[in-house]
């Protein structure tokens, strides 16, 4: 995709910014991949394992015939986790650690969807395709996930429902079951206390390596030497693996357990289709991948007679390098090209350092008349600019920094908006993402008034004034957001680069 578009750069950034600077914040909790944040270590459970199985209980819901259900963070809702099918509290963890990552971009769902992916790729697995776009539900989906004391033909049929095949539904749960395995607590009939200082939360484990994904889950039952709880309980009606794997003769199982890379590629197709199993008429974003090369956190404000620009750029699949020369370059409105160095200002790493990406940040003071139109970077003086498209920048739309602090509680101050001369907006309204009552993440609008008279602000802008109250702060689980400023013009709206959080603002002394 073209940079910038904020919902695919918000997608983007979730997904690859994982480690290191701008570090999204999601992968440490799988750092290492046994690591469970919610009771002492070795506690046998792990992060890693709840993420995956929240995304196929979330999923398990669909209906292909009617096209209900399916991955929409339903499984946040205490009803839905409160019912047998969902037995544990692996959910509710879950739950507590993603809803801080959804945003007006990336939806509560689509963060389920990238922990599973997450959760397989950091800890050994294979890359899995992540589309964003998922629709977070607004109210619980009816039951529907598969439980171990049921038949096989219950789970062939529940498994189709879902949409897939008898020989696919060997291969999901062999996917998920080569992560984690059962806990006393949850299912003391299974699995017994088991009384070792190594596993605190008595979990039988599907396979040896419960924190990593590899074929053992395959090779340890063709072997015989398996210890998968659900393949050689002491209760025969609970031992589902069994009947689920064997349900054609071990084909399927021989086939991962004769091949890993069978193995890795299979999961990697049956668990991305497992995520972008959503609700009828949802519509997935394309497959989110890398920027070579992407800006981020660019900012234009208003100062005086000056523009402030700022930002920095990430250059993906390269280390820390001093001898690199990395220059921005941008075009102005009057004809005129203009040239700023930029400084090293991190390195990241994502999916357990397979990926690594440097990044520099660059700041300069533009002239505001002339204003900016587009930058490209300039890397040892090769050029990068999207092949030729150029990274657009609007100067159209932008705060102003005489913006100011009216008071900290309430929290409320001015934002000045400055709009360009020319640029003729139907509706200038700043916007601020908030939760609605079931934590989704939401968008607020407020129309900016149009001033009576226009307040130049200098030759190339005028101002526009709102006192806004930011009650937004602290209240459920929403993190403190910022406004950002969108105009309409012709039809189409644009918006300003950068945010603005009251709470930062100097006091205002008028
Ligand atoms: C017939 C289908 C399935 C049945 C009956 C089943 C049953 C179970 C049971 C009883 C547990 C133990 C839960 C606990 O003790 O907290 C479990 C754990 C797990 N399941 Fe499944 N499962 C099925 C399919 C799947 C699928 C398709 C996936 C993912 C692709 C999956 C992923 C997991 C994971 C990762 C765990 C470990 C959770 C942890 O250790 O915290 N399961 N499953």
């Amino acid at each position: 995709y073209i940079w910038p578009s904020p919902q695919l750069d918000a997608l983007e950034s979730i997904r690859y910014d994982q480690d290191g600077h701008r570090s999204q914040g999601i992968s440490v909790f799988l750092e290492p991949c046994d690591l469970f944040i919610f009771s002492a270590s070795p506690s046998g459970r792990a992060d890693s394992a709840d993420w995956i199985r929240t995304a196929y209980h979330d999923m398990a819901t669909h209906n292909v015939a009617d096209g209900s259900g399916g991955l929409d963070a339903s499984i946040r809702f205490l009803e839905e986790q409160s019912r047998p099918e969902n037995a544990g509290d692996g959910f509710g963890n879950t739950i507590t650690v993603f809803l801080a990552h959804a945003n007006r971009y990336v939806s509560i769902a689509d963060v389920i969807a990238l922990g599973a992916i997450m959760a397989v790729e950091n800890c050994g697995g294979p890359e899995i395709a992540f589309r964003g776009g998922r629709v977070d539900a607004g109210e619980p989906n009816l039951p529907g996930v598969p439980e171990p004391q049921q038949d096989l033909q219950s789970h062939i049929d529940s498994f189709a429902r879902q949409g897939f095949t008898p020989t696919e539904m060997i291969g999901l749960v062999a996917c998920g079951h080569t992560f984690g395995g059962v806990q006393h607590d949850t299912f003391p009939d299974i699995v017994p206390d088991l009384h070792d200082p190594g596993n605190l939360k008595s979990v039988a484990h599907f396979d040896t390596t419960f924190s990593h994904f590899d074929n053992n889950v395959a090779t340890e039952y063709i072997s015989g030497t398996t210890q998968n709880p659900l393949v050689v309980g002491a209760n025969d009606t609970t031992n589902s693996d069994k009947r689920i794997f064997s349900s054609d003769g071990n084909a399927t199982m021989l086939s991962f357990a004769n091949s890993p890379e069978l193995f890795a590629s299979t999961c990697a197709d049956l668990l991305a289709r497992m995520v972008d199993t959503v609700p009828r008429g949802v519509q997935l974003t394309e497959v989110i991948k890398p920027l070579l090369v992407k800006p981020a956190a660019v900012q234009l404000i208003l100062d005086g007679s000056n523009l402030q620009f700022s930002g920095e750029v990430r250059f993906w699949n390269k280390t820390a390098d001093p001898n690199r020369s990395v220059s921005l370059q941008w075009d102005d409105n009057v004809g005129g090209t203009h040239n700023v160095s930029t400084q090293a200002s991190g390195v990241s790493s994502a999916v357990a350092g397979r990926f690594t990406a440097a990044w520099y940040a660059f700041n300069s003071t533009l002239d505001a008349v002339a204003g900016i139109t587009s930058m490209r970077f300039l890397v040892d003086g090769k050029v990068e600019d999207q092949n030729g498209v150029g990274f657009a920048v609007q100067d159209g739309i932008l705060y102003s920094k005489t913006s100011c602090l009216q008071s900290q509680n309430p929290l409320t101050g001015r934002l000045d908006v400055a709009v360009r001369n020319g640029l003729n907006p139907t509706h200038v309204f700043l916007e601020q993402e908030v939760r609605d009552s079931v934590n989704r993440p939401v968008v607020v609008s407020i129309e900016v008034p149009r001033p009576a008279q226009a307040l130049a602000a200098n030759d190339a802008y005028s101002l526009w004034s709102i006192t806004v109250a930011d009650n937004n702060v602290g209240v459920g689980s929403s993190p403190a957001t910022a406004f950002t400023i969108t105009a309409e013009v012709g039809g189409v709206n644009i918006t300003a680069n950068g945010g603005q959080f009251l709470a930062t603002l100097p006091a205002c002394t008028t």
